[in-house]
């Protein structure tokens, strides 16, 4: 058996702050760079509008709407900035408060002297949109602190209304950044966000899909010593992670050197799954590879994937036999395997030998949620796959809505001290130590049969080259939906299959 390598992870993550640990972020970065808030707010709107101006030109009409907080002084100090870009920029402001935040004052002063701003008092005030203009949303941000209601959800009524662009200055009016909001609740839903310094938990959630829309993150050079220093649950994996995964081959290694992979699965009208997953795990990188099929997969698996070795199971249509596990660095489990009493007699032998983790999809996840005895005898680390239906009839229980989900998976993995992909957009992978990393890669293309039996093959893959359980899963759900991405870009999402995410694996 490989060893496994250090957990390379820490330093190549980017933190999730809740709504309060970003208002200390700014508070610190205030006090220690030292910055005034006043110009951290310029910084800011500069960067929304470096990034505005690179997607639309000046020809196009622009509406702001701001709020009274530090939210609306950068939608005004965004109005500024583009009226001296030249844009054709009306600005409206919400009374919503007697008083406007001190930076929201100081930046109505400075834009008062450019150009006539537009109070909404009452809903006559509104502005109709019919010639659609761009409307930037500047009228509440991280500082929600209750639903949007009365002049204010109007007139994120009358946004959504008209068939318009609508960009968010860091979040979406009305939508609470790290809890849920309810079904009735006036939120805008914007084309784009555009968050300053670091995705908010809301993004994360299917929920919220339609209040975020495409999202970007604009740095606002927050300070860098607080984001080491604050402990958070939450990550966002992007594209840095690949840095330290991708060394060049030693020049003398051999087919020993980068592990033997045991791949078990498939079954009578399944064995493509296996052999999906089988190619997939050669493609991450595996030396070697060993199939455990019933024995209508043997032709199959050796035809189509001459590279893999095959091992025969004395059944003729599902997986029964416990395999000697000695020559293999890891294993994978699941992918078309089916849920016969004596595959799951096999399973449940199987998980007794193992001394190191394992990876457990499709149909073992299945297994193991009819019985759930069988999770305590797991290997710490161990690395289980589920799509939310799985995780569903794994947790015995559904979830409210997608933060009670999310607190339902830490306590899953905690418990058992299991590392749990649960794969969808943005798919979250749950660590024994509670955090939560949330996938940058991937397109809704991959939403087809066979997708997830590819991640299982790559996850097994890493393992057994030696990589540590929550780099190979955290690494693998990035190139796996990497490689999806550049598959949708050449045949469109639509006409994506699982073939072709193997097909554009890159290491
Ligand atoms: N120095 C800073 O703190 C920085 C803050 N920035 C901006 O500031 C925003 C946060 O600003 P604030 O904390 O002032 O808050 P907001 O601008 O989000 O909200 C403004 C105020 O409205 C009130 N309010 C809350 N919910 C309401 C509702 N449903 N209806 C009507 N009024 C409501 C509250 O009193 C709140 O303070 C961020 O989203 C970001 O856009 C940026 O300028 C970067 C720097
Ligand atoms: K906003």
């Amino acid at each position: 058996m490989l060893t496994f390598g250090h957990n390379m992870l820490k330093s190549f993550r980017m933190n999730v702050f809740s709504v309060s640990q970003i208002r200390d972020w700014d508070a610190f970065t205030i006090a220690h760079e030292p910055i005034h808030s006043i110009d951290l707010m310029e910084r800011a709107s500069s960067a929304f509008v470096r990034w505005f101006c690179a997607r639309f030109d000046d020809r196009c009409p622009v509406i702001v709407f701001c709020g009274m907080g530090n939210n609306g002084g950068d939608g005004l100090a965004i109005s500024r900035m583009l009226l001296q870009k030249c844009y054709n920029v009306r600005t409206c402001v919400v009374k919503h408060s007697p008083k406007g935040s001190a930076d929201f004052s100081r930046n109505l002063e400075r834009l008062e002297s450019l150009t006539a701003i537009e109070w909404i008092e009452t809903a006559a005030d509104i502005p109709t949109l019919l010639s659609p203009p761009i409307v930037i949303d500047a009228l509440l941000g991280s500082g929600l602190s209750r639903p949007a209601e009365g002049l204010m959800a109007e007139v994120i009524q009358r946004i959504n209304d008209a068939q318009t662009p609508v960009i968010s200055v860091d979040i979406a009016a009305g939508l609470f950044a790290d809890m849920p909001n309810a079904p009735s609740d006036s939120i805008i839903k914007p084309t784009h966000t555009v968050a300053f310094q670091c995705p908010k938990l809301a993004f994360f959630q299917p929920q919220c899909a339609e209040f975020v829309g495409e999202w970007d993150i604009v740095s606002i050079g927050l300070s860098e010593k607080y984001e080491l220093q604050t402990p958070t649950s939450y990550f966002y994996t992007d594209a840095a992670i690949i840095e330290p995964f991708t060394k060049a081959r030693k020049k003398y290694s051999h087919k020993g050197s980068f592990g033997h992979a045991l791949l078990i699965g498939g079954s009578y009208g399944k064995i493509g799954s296996i052999v999906l997953s089988a190619k997939a795990c050669l493609r991450s990188g595996a030396g070697l590879l060993t199939v455990q099929a019933p024995q209508c997969g043997y032709d199959i698996i050796q035809t189509s994937i001459p590279e893999a070795m095959v091992l025969p199971d004395w059944h003729w249509r599902i997986n029964t036999a416990v395999p000697n596990i000695e020559p293999y660095s890891a294993i994978g489990i699941g992918p078309g395997m089916g849920q016969d009493p004596q595959t799951l007699l096999m399973l449940r032998e199987l998980l007794t030998l193992l001394t190191s983790p394992i990876v457990l999809d499709a149909d073992a996840l299945n297994l193991l949620s009819k019985h759930p005895d069988m999770l305590t005898i797991l290997p710490k680390n161990s690395i289980l796959t589920p799509h939310p239906k799985e995780l569903q009839r794994l947790l015995g229980q559904s979830w409210k809505d997608d933060y009670e989900k999310l607190t339902l998976l830490r306590d899953f993995s905690q418990k058992y001290q299991l590392i749990v992909c649960l794969k969808g957009a943005h798919t979250a992978v749950a660590l024994p130590d509670g955090s939560i990393h949330f996938n940058s890669t991937g397109n809704p293309g991959m939403a087809t049969g066979g997708s997830g039996d590819v991640l299982t093959g790559i996850i097994t893959g890493l393992l057994a080259q030696g990589m540590h359980p929550t780099d190979a899963a955290v690494f693998g759900v990035f190139q796996h939906g990497k490689a999806g991405d550049r598959a949708a870009q050449k045949c469109t999402q639509p006409a994506l299959i699982a073939s072709d995410i193997i097909n554009e694996m890159r290491w």
